[in-house]
């Protein structure tokens, strides 16, 4: 049933609260959870707790971990930082903008993941050596408060901040929660795999050797 859309919510603990009714069942509405997500008004006395940037690249600043269910977690860009190419391990991914401007650029599968027929087998493995570059499929501009929703089966994507000066924080919920994905050479298409965590937990730094790990570049 189409759903009512959300009422503005003020306040990240009471999207929080909303997002962990909703995540109790067990079949969750995707536009439902986008609309929740794009109903919350964004407000910096709410998150600049967890808003922790890094010099070199972006961070990943966990929020809540959803009962399990998902991981809630803010995401601080400083001027051109981006991640790699990247899935989003079967999981679901909704990215919401709570400061400033991201784009992203979303790119198809490389051919060698979608089809392994034997006879095909030889000339993709020569094909690998060199690879193909991946192909771009969209280029949105994200802005405050606009949300977006990935899953593997509508392609890879690249996240990027565009501005030379500005940071960007985004707010991104994963269901289920992963702390691994694939990243892939965008020349090439060559895919590897990404162990991710975090640089803080609800507000708290993370010690150094535990920290980094974004999707690197
Ligand atoms: O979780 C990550 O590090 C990728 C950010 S773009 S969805
Ligand atoms: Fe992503």
């Amino acid at each position: 049933p189409a759903q009512e859309p959300a009422s503005p919510i003020n306040g990240l603990d009471k999207l929080v609260q909303e997002l962990h009714r909703i995540f109790r069942d067990d079949v969750v509405n995707i536009e439902h959870v986008s609309e929740v997500m794009a109903s919350y008004q964004s407000n910096p006395s709410d998150w600049k707790k967890f808003a922790k940037f890094d010099r070199f690249r972006y961070t990943r600043n966990l929020v809540d971990e959803g009962n399990g269910k998902f991981n809630l977690m803010i995401l601080c860009w400083g001027p051109d930082h981006g991640s790699a190419v990247h899935d989003h391990a079967d999981a679901h991914c909704f990215m919401k903008m709570l400061q400033g401007t991201l784009s992203e650029v979303r790119f198809s599968w490389p051919d060698s993941q979608l089809d392994s027929r034997p006879d095909q087998q030889l000339q993709e493995e020569e094909a690998d050596e060199e690879g193909r570059p991946l192909e771009e499929i969209s280029r949105t501009d994200l802005r405050l408060n606009d949300v977006c929703y990935i899953n593997d089966s509508m392609g890879l994507h690249r996240v990027e901040n565009p501005s030379h000066s500005d940071p960007a924080v985004s707010l991104h919920l994963y269901s289920p929660p992963f702390n691994s994905c694939s990243v892939f050479n965008q020349r090439t298409g060559k895919r590897t795999n990404c162990n991710v965590t975090f640089w803080s937990k609800r507000g708290k730094k993370i010690n150094k050797e535990a920290r980094s790990a974004t999707v690197p570049e």
